[in-house]
């Protein structure tokens, strides 16, 4: 039995970040990490462009322009948004511009037409303008060969607005994380099949998988096992080199059909560690098999989601190289509610507020999964430590999905 500071230690020390790079067009980049620099082929905008609908017109012919004496300039040409043609202002006269639309060579500035009297042959200006105003220069935006997004972003929507402002319809990103969960128990039944009488439907599969594919993993195998040592070898055998994790749940405790422990050994796998000094999830064990990390989560539903929390979030930041995924620890407030003092660290289901932290006042045991639903984090509860309102807490909490 080992601290779980000491356990994750452990298996990060196990751990080698990914570096295997796949093409991916942008609409499906989202959460994927960038392999690469990018830079920008472009510059955006590729050409002047006016910022407001008004006028394009020489800053220096409209120095005097006063609403009571305004300037008169002859309008020579209409530029709308599009325009492809390459002209050139001449000194004394203005052009019609819209916004978006390239200004003419020459004309340094663009008059907004509120400003103007919104004449159509001749235009009067009503205000002197300083030379660039509602002028974006070439580059504006984006200068060509500049660094976008650099090496190991996590891409976001806004990122992929950047990416296609550039032009850009393909990026190279860190081959997402593929994972593969067995959870194992001749007692589960798959959704869909009607329960025989001893069996329950295996829930905590799903719950694992959908935390993978929220950071843009790919989930190889989920998929159920019996109690049975061979069958359980043989899918860990048609999956182990396709993966670069291995989930499985169940099985890990001191029952006649814990299997999993033996079963592992007796395979060569290398043990990391086996039962941590915390509640729940204890029997949690830690292996690596040909070279893939496998983490055998406890079955209780409770136990293996906070196994999952606490190994899960790390794990994947140090394969993908991104710290951002890490596991989130922060001091927070007790708001309501209360634990009695325990004779184990215990993680306790809570939930997160902008004030502080709630603690969830009904049932706590680990086979209890209903009532997570309310719950967005766990309160660290030291040994021996009785926790009441107003007390600071240490609060490991993970993102929404
Ligand atoms: N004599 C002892 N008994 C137990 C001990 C112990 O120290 N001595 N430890 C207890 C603790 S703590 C836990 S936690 C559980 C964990 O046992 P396992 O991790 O080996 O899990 P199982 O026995 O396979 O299952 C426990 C429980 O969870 C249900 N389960 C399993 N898989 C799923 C699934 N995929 N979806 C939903 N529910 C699942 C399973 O039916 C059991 O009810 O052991 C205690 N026992
Ligand atoms: O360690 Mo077990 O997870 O209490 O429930």
């Amino acid at each position: 039995m080992i601290e779980l500071e000491q356990a994750q230690a452990r298996l990060d020390a196990r751990l080698k970040t990914k570096e295997k790079k796949v093409c991916c067009t942008i609409d499906q980049a989202v959460g994927c990490l960038l392999a690469e620099d990018v830079y920008a082929p472009i510059s955006v905008p590729q050409f002047c462009r006016s910022g407001m609908d008004g006028y394009a017109v020489f800053s220096a012919d409209c120095q005097t322009a006063s609403k009571d004496a305004p300037v008169r300039l002859p309008v020579v040409d209409e530029v709308l948004a599009g325009d492809n043609r390459l002209l050139t202002g001449k000194p004394g006269t203005a052009v019609r511009i819209m916004t978006g639309a390239p200004i003419p060579a020459g004309y340094d500035c663009v008059v907004c037409q509120e400003q103007t009297d919104y004449g159509k042959d001749t235009v009067s200006i009503f205000r002197p303008i300083r030379k660039g105003k509602n002028y974006a220069m070439i580059g504006e935006d984006i200068k060509k060969n500049d660094r976008l997004l650099a090496a190991r972003t996590c891409i976001t929507p806004p990122m992929l607005g950047i990416l296609a402002s550039a032009g850009i319809q393909q990026v190279p990103v860190i081959e997402p994380l593929k994972v593969a969960i067995i959870a194992t128990g001749s007692e589960l039944a798959e959704l869909g099949k009607p329960l025989s009488y001893g069996q329950i439907y295996n829930s905590n599969s799903y719950t694992i998988a959908s935390y993978v594919r929220s950071i843009g993993g790919d989930v190889v195998l989920q998929t159920t096992c019996g109690d049975d040592a061979d069958q359980f070898v043989n899918m860990l055998h048609s999956i182990i080199t396709k993966v670069d994790l291995v989930f499985t749940t169940g099985g890990v405790s001191v029952g006649k059909k814990d299997f999993l422990p033996a079963t592992l050994e007796k395979i060569g796998a290398e043990r990391l560690f086996h039962k941590i000094n915390a509640k729940p999830g204890t029997p949690i064990l830690a292996s690596v098999y040909k070279n893939v990390p496998v983490l055998s989560l406890s079955g209780n539903p409770f136990a293996s989601l906070v196994n999952f929390h606490l190994f899960f979030w790390n794990t994947a930041a140090r394969l993908m190289g991104n710290p951002g995924f890490s596991l989130k620890r922060k001091q927070l407030t007790v708001t309501s509610g209360q634990m009695a003092e325990t004779n184990i660290r215990r993680f306790i289901r809570a939930y997160k507020t902008d004030n502080g932290v709630e603690i969830y006042t009904k049932v706590h045991q680990s086979s209890v999964f209903s009532n997570l639903a309310s719950s967005n984090c766990v309160i660290d509860q030291p040994v021996k430590h009785p926790i009441t309102v107003g007390d600071k807490v240490d609060v490991y909490y993970w993102q929404d999905v």
